[in-house]
């Protein structure tokens, strides 16, 4: 299926380099490498996630492999909090066959919001290609898999590569794909931001971001066990990256009940229905199954479904444009002249319609300036019902948030900066309107707080 030539040398230190020139002239170099991923011993993670020795076989740009390799964590690194390993019989998935759509993964316990589901290394990571290697590269992409000379990890590679073979392949036979691990890679890979990173930023090492064209190089990731959750324009899981450690997370956006199939989704689910299904269509080859998609598996609607479609896409646009036009509760509390319930029902609708049309991964951001306005309004109740879903919700996401709650919650008139502001102010403003409207300072009610964080 490709479309470019490729050469390929033996390097000084007999590495295959693969080689094609691009337009405007210049040329790209690819080399094959195994990544080991330092770790723990194996007793301490259950067989799962991080391993002992994770190989990860990599087709790189030369160009970027200092990059790469500086990502990587040290050999004795600590796992995030938030990745801990998850003991085999604590394990909360399962894969198993689903009706229509191959294999899935299921729960196997009730999970609830924001909570790690598993997390685990790519077996492959290669440039995201569109079509552009040829057959022997990813043929020999496929044998690295089993090439180190290690035979532990020989062992591990072919385990790994076995699982490989049994992920999903749409591009198979007449599919348009020559090697299987091509069409693995098309169904299933996840785009890995490799190149830059708050880790590089940091070191002051800046990596080359860009090709010499300017083009921006995007990897892709296969994940054996992540890559088997299937797609809905609902999802009730997201994944999330993790560039120091290569890992991808998969955790709960809503709480999952025990047996419940784990979605996470393949296309912004703010889009309009028959955009999602030709996007699906074209790149997965399917059409979507899921609730808020088959009326009756068409991409043409009868009639009376139109209305139906017209107003599910309504509510994502909306929702799309609410993020950013919603006043933050910074603004609110400093504003008395909009009303506090105004702030408070406007988040409330907005988290009603996300939970209508199934877009969890939207209501983090509600749910934490509903949880600041009432904090901003001294309400103990309001702030520790909002408060610990925030907490709950970003364990993974962003468990700096959820750590700084976790304070938060315990002593919050204390803790969060500026609690009961808006209230104070409005006692404040009705003290002085009390006294003749000529009292009031305009000034000091309209005065701004700040955009530092609410911790210090
Ligand atoms: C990344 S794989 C997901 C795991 C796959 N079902 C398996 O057996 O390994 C993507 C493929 O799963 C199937 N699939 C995923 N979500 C689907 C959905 N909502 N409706 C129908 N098929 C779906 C499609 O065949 C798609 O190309």
């Amino acid at each position: 299926m490709s479309s470019r030539s490729w050469s390929c040398s033996i390097s000084s230190k007999g590495e295959k380099v693969w080689k094609t020139t691009l337009p405007p002239d210049y040329e790209r170099s690819y080399t094959f490498q195994t990544l080991c991923l330092p770790g723990l011993p194996s007793s301490a993670h259950g067989g799962l996630g991080w391993d002992g020795s994770t190989p990860i076989s990599c087709l790189v740009n030369k160009s970027h492999l200092d990059a790469l390799l500086a990502a990587l964590p040290p050999t004795f690194c600590v796992i995030p909090q938030a990745l801990s390993p998850i003991r085999e019989e604590d394990q909360l998935h399962e894969v198993r066959k689903t009706k229509i759509k191959g294999e899935g993964l299921f729960a196997t316990r009730s999970i609830e919001e924001g909570q790690l589901i598993l997390w685990e290394h790519p077996a492959i990571i290669l440039p995201s290609t569109d079509r552009e290697f040829n057959k022997e590269i990813y043929e020999d992409l496929g044998k690295a898999v089993a090439s180190a000379s290690d035979k532990e990890l020989n062992t591990r590679w072919l385990r790994r590569q076995a699982e490989a073979t049994k992920m999903a392949n749409e591009y198979e036979g007449d599919g348009g794909c020559d090697t299987w691990i091509e069409g693995v890679v098309r169904t299933n890979a996840i785009v890995l931001d490799l190149i830059e990173g708050p880790k590089m930023q940091q070191s002051k090492k800046k990596p080359p971001q860009h090709d010499k064209d300017g083009q921006k190089e995007i990897y892709g990731g296969i994940y054996p066990l992540i890559n088997r959750a299937n797609h809905s324009c609902a999802p009730n899981a997201s994944v999330k990256w993790d560039r120091s450690t290569l890992s991808a997370s998969l955790y709960a956006l809503r709480d999952i009940e025990e047996g419940e199939e784990i979605f996470k989704t393949y296309v912004n689910p703010l889009l309009p229905r028959a955009i999602r299904l030709k996007t699906l269509n074209k790149n997965y080859k399917f059409l979507c199954d899921c609730a808020h998609c088959n009326l009756e598996g068409k991409l043409a609607v009868s009639s009376n479904e139109v209305a139906l479609v017209a107003e599910s896409d309504a509510n994502r646009e909306l929702l799309a444009t609410w993020i950013f036009t919603q006043p933050t509760y910074k603004k609110w509390s400093t504003d008395l002249c909009r009303a506090d319930n105004l702030f408070i029902k406007s988040h409330m609708d907005a988290l009603a319609l996300i939970e209508k049309e199934g877009v969890y991964a939207l209501q983090a951001i509600f749910i934490e300036e509903l949880a600041m306005a009432h904090a901003m309004l001294g309400d103990l109740e309001g702030f520790k019902k909002w408060g610990e879903r925030v907490r709950k919700l970003n364990r993974v996401e962003d468990p700096e948030l959820s750590r700084r709650f976790q304070d938060w919650l315990v002593y919050p008139e204390k803790r969060v900066r500026r609690w009961g502001w808006r209230k104070r102010m409005k006692e404040e403003s009705n003290g002085r309107n009390a006294k003749g409207i000529g009292d009031v300072d305009i000034g000091l009610i309209f005065e701004p707080i700040d955009s530092e964080s609410e911790e210090d």
